[in-house]
């Protein structure tokens, strides 16, 4: 099958690798759709992020989508033909996070395109059945490669419990800051702000249904926040960028009491905040990491024609033109490139 390997930063290889068979509880996926995520972008031009490094060739992707070719002999819920979305982070199911239900938190997870793990730009994956979601119908396979950016949207959403009337304040317009905004307006929010550094990255947020974009450069966020809500400021304030800046005003911008989540991976651990500023006003700050139980719901949400995922993809192309792929995808102002496979 062909598969695309990064075998040094900046270099794919197409190679001919062995068909996988599925285990007994798995499903054999015939990939059809890999989103091409800010992660593997990050391995593709350093060859590492933070601690992770790739030492060896790996198949980079971990957003993907694909119709089930053969299932394993335990496999029930699951019939070949189904198309399905493939949750990329699958769980040791024994350690004590995942015993208390903190699936997303297992030390021991395989995750797809996460050194040592591969991941799905290739022709077939065979992948636990349980981490396989059926796409209905009116669901398309590219879709269900993006209910991954939409589940890190999601769960920054209940993360910072975002209600009913809430107003919403986004940091960064990228593919998450979007889905974010998706996330939300699902949840009930009825004011979105969302900030960036790019102007035509927010002309896009302004398209899809934001209330109001603040280009950060431009404009001082805390005035425009404090104009917008009246000066009592957002209720939640979900940090998508990972720029430090933009992590350091979440606290001037967000309410007394309100909640600050952040998603955005700062390069720097270590970013100053004051913490008497968070004591003050009753800030609740939370760490948002990756998604547990959200691909059902990513499902749903896209079967009702509540979110749209499928507006924010600027290019798709072949296995064959990954690394161009990956050279368009660097550029600032593309929100998400596809790989389609039509094996
Ligand atoms: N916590 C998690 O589970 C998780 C999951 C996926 C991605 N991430 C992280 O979330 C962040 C966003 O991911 P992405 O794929 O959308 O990244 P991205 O780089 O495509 O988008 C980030 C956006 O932030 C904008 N930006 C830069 N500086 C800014 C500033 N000072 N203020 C406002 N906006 C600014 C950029 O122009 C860009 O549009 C990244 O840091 C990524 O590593 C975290
Ligand atoms: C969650 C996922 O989108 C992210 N890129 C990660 O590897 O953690």
């Amino acid at each position: 099958m062909r598969t695309a390997v990064l075998v040094e930063p900046n270099e794919f290889e197409l190679e001919d690798r062995p068909r996988p068979s599925p285990g007994p509880d798995d499903v054999l996926v015939a990939v059809r759709d890999v989103g091409i995520c800010g992660s593997d972008v990050h391995y593709y031009e350093h060859g590492r992020i933070g601690d992770y490094v790739v030492e060896d060739p790996l198949v980079l992707g971990h957003e993907s989508a694909g119709e089930v070719v053969e299932v394993g002999e335990n496999v029930t819920h699951h019939e070949p033909g189904d198309r399905v979305a493939l949750e990329p982070g699958v769980p040791c199911r024994r350690c004590a996070h995942c015993k208390r239900g903190d699936y997303h938190l297992c030390e021991k997870v395989t995750f797809m395109a996460t050194p040592p793990h591969d991941g799905a730009f290739t022709e077939y994956v065979s992948w636990p059945a349980d981490f396989a979601y059926t796409l209905p119908e009116s669901v398309s396979t590219a879709e269900g490669a993006l209910c991954e950016p939409l589940s890190v949207g999601i769960h920054a959403c209940r993360r910072g419990s975002v209600g009913t009337g809430d107003t919403v304040l986004i940091t960064g317009a990228g593919p998450i800051g979007l889905m974010v905004l998706e996330a939300a307006r699902a949840a009930g929010a009825t004011d979105v702000i969302l900030t960036d550094v790019v102007e035509e990255k927010l002309e896009f947020a302004k398209e899809r249904g934001a209330d109001l974009t603040v280009d950060v450069t431009e404009t001082d966020l805390d005035a425009a926040v404090a104009e917008y809500t009246d000066g009592v400021g957002a209720d939640v304030v979900v940090e998508a960028s990972g720029a430090e800046p933009s992590i350091k005003s979440t606290i001037d911008v967000v309410r007394r009491g309100g909640t600050v989540v952040l998603v955005g991976l700062a390069s720097e651990a270590e970013v100053p905040i004051d913490v008497l500023e968070l004591i003050d006003n009753e800030v609740d700050v939370h760490g948002s990491f990756r998604y547990k139980n959200t691909y059902d719901a990513a499902v749903d949400l896209l079967a009702d024609g509540e979110v749209d995922v499928e507006g924010i993809i600027d290019f798709e192309s072949e296995l064959e033109d990954i690394d161009d792929a990956f050279r368009r995808a660097m550029e600032p102002t593309v929100v998400k490139g596809m790989i389609s496979l039509d094996s």
